[in-house]
C-alpha cells in the first residue's frame, strides 16, 4: 500500500505539463539496462538503450537526450566520459551515474564533475524512477527559464546597442531576425563601428545564450599561435607547451565563437577553419584525436574580403562558409542620427564611471560632434566623451574641453551632407529661414526638443509654440516633418 501511494506520487511528478522527455541508459549490464527501461517506460518517457559505452558516446554525438543514465564502469568508454561528453554535446542535459558500492567515491567525483545524482546498486525501480523524476523536474525547470529568458530578450534584446538612424534601424531588424538562428554571420565595417556589439547581441539573442561566446582576434595573435589558440595543443607540440590545452573551438562548445579581424588569418590556418566548419570536428594541435564540437561562427573584418580573395590572401570558399548571412555596419559619418543619442549615452555612463556629475554638452560642442567626420566611428566618439568628461570641471561639456582633433574640425560635415546647404535659403523669408533651423536642429538632436531649444538658444516653450504652429499649418498626426537627408 505504502509503495503503491509512492508511485502513484511519482506518476504526478512525472506527468508534469510539458513534452516528454528522451532518456538514453548506457550499461553494459544487458540485463540490467532492460530492466531499467521497463521501469521507466511507465513515466512515460521513450528510453534509449546503449549496451556499452562505445554505443552510448556515438549515441550522444548522432542523437538528442535530455537525461543519461550511464554505468559508471564500463569496459570500454567508462561513465565518466560518457558524463564528458554529455556535457560537451548536450549541455542542457543532466546524467545519473549507476555505481557498485565500491566505487561511490568515484560517483560523488562524478557529481563534482557535474553529473546530477547517483544510483546505488541493486537498484530498486521506485528509487530509479524517484531520481529520475527529480532530474525531469530540474530538465523542466531549467527549458522554462530559457524560455521566459527569451521573452524576456525578445522585449528587452538589443537595448545595449543605442542609434537613431534609419540605418542601424534597419541593421537591427535584421539582426533580429537572424540572431535567433544558427546561421554563420559576418560583420563588415570600419574599425569601431561597433561589429564586436553586434556580435555579442547575436549570441544574447540566441538559444546559446547560456552557453560562452568565445572571441579570438585573429589580427592580435602570434601567427604560429593562431592554431592553438583555435583548436588548442597537447603536451609536448610545442616546445613552449607544457600541458594539454583547450581552444576556443571547444571553450565555446555549445555557444557562439567570434572570430574578430578574420581577414588577417594566416592561409594555412584558414584551410584548417574550413575542414573544420564543414566536418564539425577539430584536432589539437599535436593530437591525432578528433573532438566533435556545435559552435555558432559570427566573424567580423574591416577588410574588403572579395579584394582579399582577388589577390589569393583569402580563400573564397571560406569566405562563402563565413557569409551566409552579412551586416554591413555603416561609418557614422553616413548615420549621423547616431550621434546625438549615442553622446548622450556616453556621457551618462561615463560620468557614473569617474564619479562626475556632468548634465550636459553646450551648443557648441553638439554642432562639433554632430559635424565632425568620425574616422574612428563611435569608438572615437567614446573616447572623446571619455577625455571630456574627465577634463571637465562645471558640469557643461564646452568648447574648452574638446580634444584637439575635434577643435581644429571645421564645422561643415565633409561627407554625406547631412544638413542641407544654407546657400538654398538665399531668396526665402526670415520666418522660413526660422523653421528651416527648427527643423536641422531637432534632425542633430534626434527628435529631442529640449535639447534643441538648448541649442537654438530659445526657451522650450517658444520652440513648442512654434511646433504647434507649423503643426497645425501642415501636420495633422502631431509629429514635424524633418527635412530629408537627401
Ligand atoms: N551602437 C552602439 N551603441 C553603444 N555603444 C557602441 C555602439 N557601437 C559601438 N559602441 C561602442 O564603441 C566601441 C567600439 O565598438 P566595437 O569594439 O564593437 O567596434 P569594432 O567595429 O568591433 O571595432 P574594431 O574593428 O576596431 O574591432 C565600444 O566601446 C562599443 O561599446
Amino acid at each position: 500500500m505504502k509503495d503503491e501511494r509512492a508511485n502513484d506520487k511519482h506518476a504526478e511528478a512525472g506527468n508534469q505539463p510539458g513534452p516528454p522527455l528522451r532518456i538514453l541508459v548506457v550499461d553494459n549490464d544487458q540485463a540490467l539496462a532492460y530492466a531499467m527501461e521497463e521501469s521507466l517506460a511507465k513515466i512515460g518517457h521513450p528510453v534509449t538503450v546503449a549496451t556499452s559505452g562505445g554505443e552510448g558516446a556515438r549515441k550522444i554525438e548522432t542523437d538528442q537526450f535530455d537525461i543519461i543514465i550511464t554505468d559508471l564502469v564500463m569496459n570500454d568508454v567508462d561513465g565518466m566520459e560518457i558524463l564528458n561528453r554529455a556535457k560537451q554535446l548536450l549541455p542542457d542535459s543532466q546524467v545519473i551515474m549507476v555505481t557498485g558500492h565500491a566505487t561511490i567515491s568515484k560517483a560523488v567525483e562524478a557529481m563534482q564533475q557535474g553529473a546530477f545524482n547517483f544510483l546505488e546498486k541493486p537498484i530498486t525501480p521506485n528509487r530509479l524512477r524517484a531520481v529520475v523524476e527529480k532530474a525531469v523536474e530540474n530538465v523542466r525547470l531549467k527549458q522554462q527559464n530559457q524560455e521566459l529568458q527569451g521573452r524576456l530578450d525578445e522585449k528587452f534584446g538589443f537595448e545595449g546597442i543605442i542609434y537613431a538612424s534609419d540605418k542601424m534601424k534597419q541593421v537591427i531588424d535584421r539582426l533580429k531576425r537572424i540572431a535567433p538562428t544558427d546561421a554563420s554571420v559576418l560583420i563588415t565595417g570600419e574599425s569601431g563601428t561597433g561589429k564586436e556589439v553586434i556580435a555579442q547581441a547575436i549570441h544574447q539573442n540566441s538559444p546559446r545564450k547560456g552557453k560562452r561566446i568565445v572571441a579570438l582576434n585573429c589580427a592580435a595573435v602570434a601567427e604560429n599561435l593562431v592554431e592553438s589558440e583555435l583548436f588548442g595543443h597537447v603536451k609536448g607540440a610545442y616546445t613552449d607547451a607544457v600541458a594539454d590545452r583547450m581552444g576556443a573551438f571547444e571553450y565555446a562548445n555549445g555557444g557562439t565563437l567570434f572570430l574578430d579581424e578574420i581577414g588577417d588569418m594566416p592561409l594555412p590556418t584558414q584551410i584548417k577553419l574550413l575542414r573544420v566548419l564543414e566536418d564539425s570536428q577539430i584536432t589539437r594541435v599535436g593530437d591525432n584525436k578528433t573532438t566533435r564540437v556545435n559552435v555558432r561562427m559570427v566573424s567580423a573584418t574591416h577588410k574588403n574580403l572579395d579584394e582579399a580573395i582577388k589577390t589569393g590572401a583569402f580563400r573564397s570558399d571560406l569566405y562563402f562558409r563565413l557569409k551566409v548571412v552579412t551586416i554591413h555596419l555603416p561609418p557614422l559619418r553616413d548615420r549621423r542620427e547616431d550621434i546625438v543619442p549615442l553622446t548622450d549615452h556616453f556621457r551618462r555612463t561615463l560620468a557614473r564611471r569617474h564619479h562626475k556629475t556632468v548634465k550636459g554638452v553646450s551648443p557648441a560642442v553638439a554642432k562639433k560632434l554632430y559635424t565632425y567626420d568620425w574616422p574612428g566611428n563611435v569608438r572615437q566618439l567614446r573616447n572623446a566623451i571619455d577625455a571630456m568628461v574627465v577634463l571637465d570641471n562645471d558640469g557643461l561639456l564646452d568648447l574648452d574641453d574638446l580634444p584637439p582633433e575635434l577643435m581644429d574640425a571645421d564645422d561643415a560635415p565633409n561627407s554625406s551632407g547631412a544638413l542641407s546647404g544654407p546657400m538654398e535659403l538665399i531668396g526665402k523669408t526670415m520666418d522660413d529661414i526660422e523653421r528651416w533651423a527648427i527643423e536641422q536642429t531637432l534632425q542633430v538632436t534626434g527628435g529631442n526638443r529640449e535639447e534643441a531649444a538648448r541649442v537654438l538658444g530659445i526657451g522650450a516653450r517658444t520652440l513648442y509654440r512654434k511646433l504647434e504652429k507649423y503643426q497645425s499649418g501642415n501636420d495633422e498626426d502631431g509629429k514635424v516633418e524633418l527635412a530629408s537627408e537627401e
